[in-house]
């Protein structure tokens, strides 16, 4: 499916920065954004419109409240609800954004029910399964955004500890995007070459425990606003690797059905990326160590999905 209408569903901190990646980059032809506050879509969109000139881009950007203008759109990108506040888990935002995605899916069933959702609201792997157990769609066509931007950080990390390019560091991360997470070592290399010629074991340990609390050190640092930035420029990324059939091999949060010997849970894994949305899941081989960790993130990830099923 070409992509050529996208919506970005909140346009608060992570939806408005999206929407400038996603218009700079004329990553696709029509671009909305839709909050449920009042003149936020609108004036973040006029304001985004108005650098066309500059940056030299035809993405039409329009903002809005009225779930209409999201008609036809074959990519919807949900970054509406609560951010959590320093001293908090993304856990502890649940209860807030659960009925969010509830009516957002509601209204993206209604009025775009060809697309493809990508779910940021946090706690991420959480709401990607709700929403996509909400809609009942394939689960090709619904997955979150999370790997990416571990990955990112943790190869941001690495270059600084190896005074190395992070244009040849690979890194992989899986499992949930919280404490559990996995930055996979084995499977992290700088051009080809495993991480381990480069590092000692006490700075790689560092360097995973950095990337697990990636998210929390800048929330620690800004205090009023947890990080946009980087999330943005993973959320454009995926949809770079949709919108032109790349095939790119990512970490997204997937529905697994039965991959790595888990059902009914959402979390991260390598996925393949293309025009049809998460298209394939790739099942990489861990020890047993590695079994062990990625069995605790997908329970930290089950204890949220139970207590929903019990709300
Ligand atoms: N998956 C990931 O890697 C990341 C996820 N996030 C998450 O993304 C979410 C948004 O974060 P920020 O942009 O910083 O928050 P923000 O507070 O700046 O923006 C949220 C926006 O959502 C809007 N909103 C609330 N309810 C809505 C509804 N029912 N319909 C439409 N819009 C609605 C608000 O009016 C606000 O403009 C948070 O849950 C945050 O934790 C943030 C960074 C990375
Ligand atoms: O830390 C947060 O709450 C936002 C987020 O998910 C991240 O930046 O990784």
């Amino acid at each position: 499916m070409a992509i050529r209408k996208i919506t970005i569903v909140g346009a608060g901190r992570v939806g408005e920065a999206t929407a400038q990646f996603l218009a700079k980059n004329e990553l696709c032809r029509e671009l909305v954004l839709l909050d449920v506050q009042e003149g936020v879509a609108q004036g973040g969109a006029l304001d985004i419109q108005q650098s066309a000139p500059l940056f030299n881009f035809d993405t039409r950007v329009t903002g809005s409240t009225d779930y209409e203008l999201i008609a036809d759109s074959d990519l919807v990108v949900i970054t509406a609800g609560k951010p959590r506040k320093p001293g908090m888990s993304r856990s502890d935002v649940l209860d807030s954004n659960l009925p969010i995605i509830t009516d957002i899916m509601n209204q993206v069933m209604r009025f775009a029910p060809q697309s493809l959702v990508m779910m940021v609201t946090n706690p991420v792997d959480v709401l990607t399964y709700h929403a996509w157990r909400h809609c009942g769609w394939n689960r090709t066509r619904v997955f979150g955004q999370a790997g990416v931007l571990d990955s990112a950080r943790m190869a941001s990390f690495i270059s600084a500890e190896t005074n190395l390019s992070v244009k040849d560091i690979s890194a992989m991360v899986l499992g949930g995007h919280g404490d559990t997470m996995l930055p996979l070592i084995r499977y992290t290399t700088i051009n080809g070459i495993p991480l381990t010629h480069f590092l000692d074991q006490q700075t790689i340990e560092k360097i995973i425990e950095r990337t697990r609390h990636g998210g929390f050190e800048i929330l620690r640092l800004r205090q009023t606003s947890s990080a946009y930035d980087a999330p943005a420029a993973s959320i454009a990324a995926m949809v770079d690797a949709i919108r032109h059939n790349r095939k790119r091999i990512l970490p997204c949060v997937a529905i697994l059905q039965g991959e790595y010997g888990e059902d009914e849970v959402a979390m991260g894994v390598p996925s393949v990326l293309g025009e049809d949305g998460l298209e394939r899941i790739v099942e990489l081989s861990l020890t047993e160590e590695e079994q062990a960790q990625f069995k605790r993130s997908v329970e930290a990830i089950r204890a949220d999905l139970a207590h929903i099923t019990k709300a």
